[in-house]
C-alpha cells in the first residue's frame, strides 16, 4: 500500500473535519477524492503531506508510520496561493529545485511553455487561472511517489484542463499514486480509476469507475448523486 490512513479523526476546535476514517491507497492507481464542499477532502490530503496532523489514529506510507521524511516522496498543490509575491516563474523555479531533491527543472521549463507561460511571468501579476497553471507544472515536475492535487483544474480555462489532464496522465505510472480532489467530475471521469467519496468526513465509499460503468451503466456522475 502507498497510504493508509488508520482510523483517522481530525479536529478542529470541536468541529470533526474527519471522523473515523479508515481508507487504504494503492500504489499505481490514479484515485478521484470526490465530496461536498466542506465534507473533508483538503484536510485528508494534508494529513497526508504532513501539513498538519491527525488527532487520532496513525497514517502509514509505504507501510510506516508518515514521518517527516516522507516530505521528500510525497508532493502536495494545495488550494492556496503558495509562491511569495515577489517571486518570477523562474524563481519558483529554484524554489523548488532547491527545497525537492526531486525537482526536474527541465520537465517543469518545457510545462511551462506548453501552458503559455514563460519564465519571467510574475506570480503577483498572474490571474488566478495562470497562478493554477504554475502550481501544476511545479507540482507535477517532482518525481514524488505521491501526488496529492487539490482541485487541479480549478479556474483554468479549458484548453489549459486538459494540457493540465494530459499531464498527469504522462506522470502517472505503476509506481506512483495520485489522488485528485475536484468538483468537477465530469472533467476526471474519463481517467481516474478508482473515486473516493467522502461526507461530512466520514467516508462513503472507494469505486472502480470502469467497474461500475460495465456492471451497472451508472456514469462517475450519477454515481456521486447517489452517494452524497
Ligand atoms: N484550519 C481550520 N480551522 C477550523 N476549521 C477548519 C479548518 N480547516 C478546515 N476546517 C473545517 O473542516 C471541514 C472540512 O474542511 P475541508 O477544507 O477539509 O473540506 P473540503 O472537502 O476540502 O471542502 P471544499 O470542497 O470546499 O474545498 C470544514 O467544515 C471546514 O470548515
Amino acid at each position: 500500500m502507498m497510504l493508509e490512513y488508520r482510523n483517522i479523526t481530525k479536529k478542529f476546535g470541536n468541529k470533526e473535519a474527519v471522523k473515523e476514517l479508515t481508507l487504504k491507497l494503492k500504489k499505481g492507481t490514479i484515485y478521484g477524492l470526490l465530496g461536498e464542499n466542506g465534507s473533508g477532502k483538503t484536510t485528508l490530503m494534508k494529513m497526508a503531506a504532513g501539513l498538519t496532523q491527525p488527532t487520532e489514529g496513525e497514517i502509514l506510507f509505504e507501510g510506516h508510520p508518515l514521518s517527516y521524511q516522507d516530505k521528500a516522496s510525497i508532493a502536495y498543490m494545495s488550494t492556496e496561493p503558495f509562491f511569495y509575491s515577489y517571486m518570477k516563474v523562474k524563481d519558483v523555479e529554484e524554489y523548488y529545485a532547491d527545497f525537492f531533491e526531486d525537482f526536474d527543472r527541465e520537465q517543469f521549463r518545457k510545462t511551462i511553455e506548453r501552458l503559455g507561460l514563460n519564465e519571467e511571468m510574475k506570480a503577483s501579476a498572474m490571474s488566478s487561472g495562470m497562478n493554477a497553471k504554475l502550481k501544476a507544472a511545479a507540482t507535477l515536475a517532482r518525481k514524488a511517489d505521491l501526488l496529492l492535487l487539490d482541485e487541479p483544474l480549478n479556474g483554468v480555462d479549458y484548453k489549459a484542463r486538459e494540457e493540465i489532464i494530459a499531464l498527469i496522465l504522462e506522470e502517472a505510472d505503476e509506481n506512483r499514486t495520485m489522488v485528485i480532489s475536484t468538483h468537477l467530475i465530469e472533467e476526471v471521469e474519463s481517467f481516474i480509476e478508482d473515486a473516493i467519496f467522502i461526507k461530512d468526513g466520514h467516508l462513503v465509499d472507494v469505486v472502480n469507475v470502469e467497474t461500475e460503468r460495465m456492471t451497472t451503466g451508472n456514469s462517475l456522475a450519477e454515481l456521486y448523486l447517489q452517494k452524497m
